[in-house]
């Protein structure tokens, strides 16, 4: 039995929860947010905005600088010497790319300098692109072109070439400035920089973000050659090797002993993606479970057995960090979206947006808010409107029926029967939001009683990698739904229905 550490670097924060698996409690928990505790550094909401062409990029810098002020925090609510593993989850598909003598710099341990400060003259690349990017459509072609089409990606890596995928960024950056990619000596996933930050040297890629990045044979669970030969040249020198999720990269850094407190026997296990991790802390990598994530992005998954892809292109097979696979919905107009129709319709806090919800009827309406070009379905910005038209008190029950119509339409390929929903991510807090995701789906929504479920999900692989504890025993406790589940309303399934039907016709219409 052991004190693990889950962190977790998503779009818009870093979040600490260390966990007493003796114990079965949540000792402490931390965060910090790129936006609020950075005001100076213009990325409100975790990334750059207004970039050409499609860009969406964030500052590897400002990640380290969460990484830094979360675990300030956590070390004054916990002693952190009494740690015994730690992982990472991380926002999926970013990428961080490092010139020589990055080794040294994720080997120096002196306090005198903060992980910004030693990385950042070691980077090649200043800026990282992350999942919201979508710049790299003539790379996708290009790729999908030179590995025999579409389905031939799609049967490889588990996904067809994927504008947010880190292979056609990869490819973008060393088109766009082949003499900064020839600098470039390594790059990371967000999971596996934060991994190699941690234990001061390199560390793998798990299946779990290998996948995301087409470039990794879904059926092997390691690099595919054709894929790397396709994107970028000398990029399999420059990446990482790929290994499951449970390996041990080794003892934490001598940085984080001297800065943090930490004990240099604390182990480190490799880092995976934010919806694997999360698929981990939900209880639900066996088969059966099927979770939606209502973060930054709106996200359904669920664990599968052997690989299904999605036959429109639109949903993706990745590595279940505990070993087999998983499938993968992922919706961009998720949070940001429903702030922007919150700001829209004058409610100055979600209680007042949720009571604009309680207010409107169901299922007349729904309307999806894609105020940003949107990965799927996957079109231009602009709203797509169903049913009777919303008006302003209206829209914020509208808005929210179309995100759970547009996952519950997209996610049909997947074939795990939805008789109960985890629901996990930010607005999972909201009981107005929960019902209509209930609703919508016609099924029961839970949710866990410990929430970020990404970092809990980090910290259990931690306690399973690294300290021998058995995720059979850690589910039970860390996994348990809160008292209460919300219900649907079946009476309203017709409505839904019908409302589905005209979605799929006007995404017919408009392909
Ligand atoms: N009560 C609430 N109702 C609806 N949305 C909420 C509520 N509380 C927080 N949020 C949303 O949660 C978002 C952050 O979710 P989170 O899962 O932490 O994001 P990420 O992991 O992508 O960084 C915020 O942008 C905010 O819009
Ligand atoms: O692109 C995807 C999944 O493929 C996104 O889900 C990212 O992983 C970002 O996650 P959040 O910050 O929204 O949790």
């Amino acid at each position: 039995m052991a004190i693990v550490l889950g962190l977790d670097l998503s779009t818009q924060s870093a979040t600490a929860v260390v966990l007493d698996t003796a114990k079965g409690t949540t000792v402490a928990r931390a965060r910090s947010a790129f936006g609020a505790d950075f005001p100076d550094r213009g990325h409100p909401e975790g990334f750059l905005r207004g970039g050409q062409g499609g860009e969406v990029h964030a500052d590897p810098l400002l990640w380290l600088d969460g990484l830094e002020l979360a675990l300030d925090r956590l070390a004054e609510l916990a002693d952190l010497s009494g740690i015994d593993a730690v992982s990472v989850s991380g926002q999926q598909h970013g990428s961080v790319y490092l010139a020589a003598g990055y080794e040294a710099a994720l080997v120096d341990g002196s306090r005198a300098t903060s992980l910004s400060a030693k990385i950042s003259p070691v980077l090649s690349r200043r800026s990282s692109p992350i999942w919201m990017d979508s710049s790299t459509a003539a790379e996708c072609a290009e790729i999908a072109a030179a590995l025999g089409g579409d389905q031939a990606v799609c049967d490889l890596t588990g996904s067809v070439a994927t504008m947010r995928f880190t292979g056609p960024q990869i490819r973008r950056f060393a088109k766009l400035d082949p003499a900064a990619w020839a600098k470039t000596e390594r790059v990371h996933l967000v999971s596996s920089f934060f991994a190699s930050v941690l234990a001061g040297k390199d560390a793998a890629i798990d299946t779990g973000d290998g996948a995301g990045m087409n470039l990794m044979d879904i059926r092997k669970g390691d690099w595919a050659p054709a894929a790397l030969a396709a994107t970028a040249p000398d990029l399999a020198a420059k990446l990482p090797p790929i290994r499951p999720g449970s390996t041990v990269v080794g003892g934490i850094s001598a940085y984080f002993v001297a800065r943090h407190g930490f004990s240099s026997k604390c182990r480190v296990v490799i880092g995976s993606g934010d919806n694997p991790s999360s698929l981990v802390g939900m209880g639900a990598s066996k088969p059966g479970k099927v979770v939606i994530s209502l973060g930054t992005s709106d996200t359904l998954f669920a664990a599968i057995e052997g690989i299904r892809t999605d036959s429109a292109g639109l949903g993706h097979a990745f590595g279940n960090p505990l070993g087999g696979s998983m499938s993968l919905v992922c919706v961009r107009n998720g949070a940001l979206a429903r702030e922007v129709i919150r700001r829209e319709c004058g409610h100055a806090d979600w209680p007042a947006f949720s009571a604009a919800i309680d207010a409107s009827p169901a299922a007349v309406s729904a309307v999806l808010p894609m105020e940003e070009p949107e990965i799927t379905p996957r079109r231009a910005a602009g709203r797509i409107v169903l049913g009777a038209p919303a008006s302003k008190a209206t829209l914020p029950r509208a808005a929210v029926e179309g995100q759970a119509l547009s996952l519950r339409y997209h996610s049909r390929w997947v074939g795990t029967p939805t008789t109960q929903l985890l629901l996990t991510g930010g607005a999972s807090e909201n009981p107005s939001i929960s019902k209509i995701f209930a609703d919508v789906f016609g099924a029961p929504v839970l949710r866990l009683a410990v929430s970020d479920s990404a970092a809990l999900g980090a910290a259990l692989r931690a306690a399973e990698g690294a300290c021998g504890v058995m995720m059979a025993d850690l589910e039970p406790v860390f996994c348990a739904p809160t008292s209460g589940d919300v219900q649907p309303n079946r009476t309203l399934r017709a409505a839904y229905d019908k409302l589905e039907a005209e979605l799929a016709q006007t995404l017919l219409r408009k392909a």
